[in-house]
């Protein structure tokens, strides 16, 4: 017999892909028990399923960054006298991503890419042992919310979260809505679907040079790259990213920070007309701003 639960949860995170760079995601979890029944009558309670699984889930991917641990392309060091993991991942353009972070900042998933195939997979070997005895197998089905309109992937950190928000690289699969002069204007989301393809969001606060990096394997030159890094609650971030794949703006990431951000540079587009944007971070949430 099996036990369904669907939409047990969103997993908001960001991966790391040779040709993309950074990718935001947010993918919808979905999952299968196989079982027995047990005194209960049941396979596992579904109070007991959404909580658990939930919390195992969030704990492993949730607003991680997954590094495909199997590329050739990943480089990883851990410090010995710290809980600090250094990686740096060289893209296909001879370009690299180079981070400097807490332990748990990071997902390392054993596969040569990350996939939803590969994710699962982890998710189902790491999970397998928190299992009551009568349930056999699980099975975690992923999947992206279907989306009819332009939406963008984003990667960020929010450095004055108490959560784990404040971990420099996790995201977002986002649609956005844009309405002009009370139309829906698709040649407007396009725009920003287009510029925020798969795009690193950085707060001008948080850039620094680098000679002031603290991570010890130095890339070969940093020319056309730009290096950001906060103290927050959890530890010592560090990133490092081409400058081409980088929006910097003059204030935090929130999502409210980001519907203004996205209204104001509307409004310079498209001056004469009235405006209003919905920005999501992720699935089913966001914020509004308009006239
Ligand atoms: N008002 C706001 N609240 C939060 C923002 C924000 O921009 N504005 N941002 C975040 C984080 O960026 C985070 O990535 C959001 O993730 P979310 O999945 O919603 O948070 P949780 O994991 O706590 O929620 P789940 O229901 O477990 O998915 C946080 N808050």
């Amino acid at each position: 017999m099996q036990l369904f639960v669907n939409d047990l949860t969103v997993m908001d995170f960001s991966y790391l892909c040779p040709e993309r760079g950074m990718v935001g995601e947010s993918w919808i979890v979905d999952v299968l028990l196989d079982g027995t029944l047990n005194e209960e009558s049941m396979i596992q309670d579904f109070g007991v399923v959404k909580k658990n699984l939930k919390r195992l889930i969030d704990g492993y991917i949730d607003h991680k960054l997954l590094v495909p641990a199997e590329s050739e392309q990943a480089h990883i060091r851990r410090d010995e006298d710290s809980e600090q993991v250094e990686v740096r991942f060289d893209l296909t353009n001879d370009q690299a991503i180079q981070m400097y972070c807490p332990a748990e900042a990071y997902a390392f998933i054993y596969a040569p890419t990350i996939t939803m195939d590969s994710v699962s997979e982890y998710l189902r070997e790491v999970i397998a042992t928190h299992l009551p005895d009568n349930v056999d197998n699980l099975t975690i089905k992923l999947r992206t919310e279907v989306i009819n309109t332009p939406f963008y992937h984003y990667t960020h950190g929010l450095k004055k979260h108490d959560g784990n928000c404040q971990r420099i690289a996790h995201g977002h699969r986002s649609r956005v809505d844009i309405i002009t002069n009370g139309n829906e204007d698709l040649e407007s989301e396009a725009y920003w679907a287009k510029r925020w393809e798969d795009i690193y969001i950085a707060s001008r606060e948080d850039q620094i040079s680098a000679d002031a990096l603290q991570c010890q394997h130095r890339l070969a030159n940093y020319d056309d790259h730009v290096c950001f890094a906060y103290e927050a609650a959890q530890g010592y971030f560090e990133i490092v990213l081409p400058e081409s794949i980088c929006e910097i703006i003059d204030t935090d990431s929130t999502v409210e920070c980001l519907a203004q951000y996205i209204y104001t540079q509307q409004k310079q587009r498209l001056p004469d007309d009235s405006c209003c944007v919905m920005a999501y971070e992720g699935v089913g949430k966001g914020a509004m701003v308009g006239d």
